[in-house]
């Protein structure tokens, strides 16, 4: 049972309601959405199949052509899943009568949150025979907290799950299994710190000038390059960050890639520093500090991020800023201040967090324990990013692309995320906008995007943005 829902028992709220208003829902979603055709619905020995029954229920008044079929008999049924049957005035079969009989839709029931081992026998062989599926809770086999199948597990179309999204609903691999996922308001009153990233989230924190403002209010954003056969990295970010909104954007560049940078920049401002004492320097007048992108894996780069963070702008580091304290983690951790951004692959995240991804209960409790030991922000990129900060909050952003699994992504996310916090904006919610925009601009280019694309979509993105906001 999640925290929430015990919460609310310990209110007096009865479980049955609980379960009745769940079961509506599923009712009226299922209609909804799926508004023809007969539904066999599946019902396990607990909760699930509890909720199933009161679907079934509601259907059969909505006149729809709905069939029944227990893992149990209804007799050896307990407690609320019990009285969920009692509700349900038609013949029940068994899981071995529902395999061969006709139906359009399959309604899953079997097993939500207490699914405690891989499905077996019949359950398995129902699970793997393919059809039309919407499943209650999460589809049956995966387990909810874990995001992953345990053995063989249904397919979904759609999922409609209560109170708040549960881990499984947003990571991979389970994500894949769930289709569409609806979250129901069934009355618990939750305070969830797993949000799934969406502009609803933060439009009207998203950063605009004001007609009083100037680039100078607007937030100087600093990315420090790599040397001269690898500047690509760094430009990527500063030019994104610099349409993204900061005021000023300066590329603080080794003299020796001067001309390089110089020559392809323009707003961007281009400024040569030797070495981290002249960094340090550079860098007072900075909002934010980005490093990583195509720094080099070398002592200069380690004593750049160490004089960063000292320095007194935010820091977001990425990269090689990141693996050159592979074997000294502590080194970086100690030096983080809360309110700076790591942006992690997978990759990264292990050569600084170590093996956390197997150990934590799923990717949100690997980057939250990250986070914790950072003391800073962590954002772990992939189709599934995961964002959190110590005190555990944190978003997942699925909304994303394929295509953006090419050179450069990473580069153009960073400064998308330093750019937003240059402007003030608090680090999880600069990340998390920073991360939506990303996977958006990867959509609208699609097929055939190269990561200069990127940058030139804000311009659009961000209209439409604020056009909601009126
Ligand atoms: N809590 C609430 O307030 C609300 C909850 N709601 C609903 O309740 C659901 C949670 O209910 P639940 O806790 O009864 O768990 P559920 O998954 O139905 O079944 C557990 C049973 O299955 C059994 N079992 C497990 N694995 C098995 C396997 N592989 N093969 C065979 N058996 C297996 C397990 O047995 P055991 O592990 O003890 O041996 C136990 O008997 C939740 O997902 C939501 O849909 C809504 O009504 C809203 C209000
Ligand atoms: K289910």
């Amino acid at each position: 049972m999640q925290a929430a829902e015990q919460a609310v028992f310990a209110q007096g709220l009865d479980s049955f309601e609980l379960m009745q208003r769940a079961g509506d829902a599923v009712a009226e979603f299922v209609h909804a959405n799926w508004p023809e055709g007969s539904i066999q619905v599946l019902c396990g020995p607990g909760g699930n199949g509890g909720d199933g029954f009161v679907a079934a229920s509601k259907l059969a008044k909505l006149w729809r052509d709905v069939k029944v079929y227990s893992m149990v008999p209804v007799a050896e049924l307990t407690g609320d899943a019990a009285k969920a049957a009692a509700l349900w005035g038609g013949p029940v079969g068994t899981l071995e009568d529902a395999v061969e009989a006709p139906h359009d839709l399959v309604l899953d029931g079997l097993f939500g949150g207490g699914l405690s081992r891989p499905l077996e026998g019949t359950a398995a062989q129902l699970a793997q025979r393919g059809g039309r599926v919407i499943s209650i809770d999460v589809p049956s086999g995966i387990c909810g907290l874990r995001a992953k199948p345990l053995g063989p597990c249904f397919i979904a179309e759609g999922t409609i799950t209560f109170a708040a999204l549960r881990p499984a609903h947003v990571l991979r691999p389970a994500s894949a299994y769930c289709g569409n996922v609806f979250v129901a308001d069934i009355g618990v009153p939750v305070q969830t710190r797993l949000m799934e990233n969406s502009p609803m989230l933060w439009l009207r924190m998203l950063p605009q000038p004001g007609m009083a403002d100037h680039k100078h209010s607007r937030g100087h954003l600093k990315v420090l390059s790599g040397g001269i056969s690898s500047t690509g990295a760094a430009r990527l970010a500063v030019r994104a960050g610099l349409r993204i909104g900061a005021g000023l954007a300066t590329l603080l560049t080794p003299p020796s890639a001067l001309m390089v940078n110089a020559g392809q920049l323009t707003a961007v401002m281009v400024k040569a520093v030797d070495g981290a004492e002249e960094l340090a320097e550079a860098i007072q007048t900075a909002s934010v500090v980005i490093a990583g992108p195509g720094a080099g894996i070398t002592p200069a780069t380690r004593a750049n991020v160490e004089a960063i963070l000292n320095g007194p702008g935010r820091a977001v580091l990425d990269a090689d800023a990141l693996t050159v304290f592979e074997s000294q983690q502590d080194e970086l951790f100690k030096r983080l201040r809360p309110t700076d951004l790591l942006t992690p692959h997978i990759g990264e995240f292990n050569r600084l967090f170590g093996d956390l991804l197997e150990t934590a209960t799923n990717k949100v409790e690997a980057v939250r324990q990250a986070s914790v030991k950072a003391g800073c922000t962590v954002l772990l990129k992939g189709p599934d990013t995961v964002i959190a900060q110590p005190d555990g909050g944190a978003v997942v952003n699925i909304h994303a692309t394929r295509w953006l699994a090419t050179a450069g992504s990473g580069d153009v996310l960073a400064g998308f995320a330093g750019g937003l916090m240059a402007q003030g904006i608090d680090t999880l919610v600069a990340a998390s906008m920073a991360a939506w925009i990303h996977g958006e601009a990867g959509r609208r280019v699609g097929a055939g995007l190269i990561s200069e694309d990127l940058e030139r979509q804000v311009p659009d993105i961000l209209s439409a943005l604020h056009g909601e906001i009126g």
